[in-house]
């Protein structure tokens, strides 16, 4: 089993409360944590990390450009709440990535923020400790440590953009992002993504609107500014430049699927319509399994169904896996090592068998469908 290297310096006033001035802060208390440059220095990108991030996002961007044939997959766990079990299934990964690297392009989700619908737990970042003891101090150096290693395995890693400050500690390690359903609306959000340098997916709203989800593709395509902070922790003015690699996720929503011919065809009108490329990712998870993790893997095979029948607009699908079938709910006793504590995901075997069939699905759109250059 691997360990993580976590340094072991942090703030000396990680613990103490600041006390915002009368009349700004009248619900919240603040405590310092690192500054991105303080966390970089601490873990900086190492070569092995950097050359997979850099082949990564280039391999992402020639599959949705539609310049290499293979299918993108995203697939890991919903998130991640114990580092040692996140890097055995990076190691797991590793391995089915490479074996099937001929037809995938293998993206690991290392989701270490999450959005929740009303409350709940919120992720390794904004908790580590699992207890609502919120150290954001570690939590931050622990996500970074974890992603680096997996971006040292040589696995490119996927991740969803929920708090604007985040991408300062850990953009660099990154090959591909998400805006998720709930904040798809967030003209904070869509700001952020124009300033990125990876490719992001754009998720359909939660209640299933893929209209918000191009328009978050057009508007993240154009350069803004904004207020935000600099590496030091300064507030400045961020001027971006505009990210031309957004894209439309479908992952459903108010109880209705959208991966099928007929939903894409749909949302590839919106995208032609609006003048944007129409290739797309599909999530098999949420609103299109009904978090079902058995339903997932059928789900996935249907997409797979319509890649192999030469749809050449679907460039990618979204997986939710982890080494233990299911979900459990976060409680005092000893959690069950590699299994979900938010949505239900599929287990190792379900994955492997998911991924060696779209594997076919990619060699049979290769067959099928005028070839893409690789
Ligand atoms: O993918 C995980 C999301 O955070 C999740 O679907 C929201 O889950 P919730 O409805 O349990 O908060
Ligand atoms: C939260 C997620 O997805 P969505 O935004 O589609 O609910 C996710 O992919 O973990």
């Amino acid at each position: 089993m691997q360990s993580l290297h976590l340094p072991t310096e942090r703030r000396p006033d990680a613990r103490t409360e600041h006390v915002p001035p009368e009349g700004i802060g009248g619900r919240h208390r603040s405590y310092a944590t690192c500054t991105p440059a303080e966390l970089l220095r601490a873990l900086p990108l190492t070569p092995a990390a950097a050359r997979s991030v850099h082949t990564g996002r280039a391999l992402v961007r020639r599959v949705l450009r539609e310049e290499d044939d293979r299918l993108l997959v995203l697939v890991g766990p919903c998130s991640i709440h114990d580092v040692e079990a996140g890097l055995a299934y990076a190691t797991a990964l590793r391995a089915q990535a490479d074996r099937l690297a001929d037809d995938l392009a293998v993206v690991m989700r290392v989701y270490v923020e999450k959005p929740r619908t009303t409350v709940g737990w919120t992720g390794l970042l904004p908790d580590p400790a699992l207890d609502g003891s919120h150290d954001l101090d570690r939590g931050l150096r622990t996500a970074r440590s974890l992603m680096l290693a997996v971006a040292e395995q040589g696995l490119p890693i996927a991740t969803e953009w929920l708090s604007p400050a985040a991408p300062a500690y850990l953009a660099d390690l990154i090959s591909w992002g998400a805006i998720g359903a709930r904040t798809v609306e967030s003209q904070v959000h869509r700001q952020l993504a124009s300033g990125l340098p990876m490719p992001v997916g754009m998720k359909n709203g939660s209640a299933g609107s893929v209209g918000v989800a191009v328009d978050a593709v057009r508007c993240a395509a154009a350069p803004h500014a904004y207020l935000g902070l600099d590496p030091d922790g300064r507030p400045g003015t961020l001027r971006t430049s505009g990210n031309p690699d957004c894209h439309v996720v479908l992952r459903g929503g108010a109880g209705r699927p959208n991966y099928r011919p007929g939903d894409v065809r749909a949302a590839v009108a919106l995208l032609a319509a609006a003048g944007l490329p129409t290739g797309l990712v599909i999530d098999a998870s949420h609103g299109n399994s009904g978090k079902d993790h058995e339903r997932q893997a059928q789900v996935a095979r249907e997409i797979g169904a319509q890649v192999a029948a030469g749809d050449t607009d679907v460039r990618g699908v979204m997986l939710e896996g982890f080494l233990v079938p299911g979900r459990q709910d976060l409680g005092p006793g000893e959690p069950v090592f590699g299994q979900s504590v938010t949505d239900a995901c599929m287990g190792w075997d379900a994955t492997v068998d998911v991924l060696a069939d779209l594997a076919a699905a990619a060699r049979s759109r290769r067959r099928t469908a005028p070839a893409a250059a690789r």
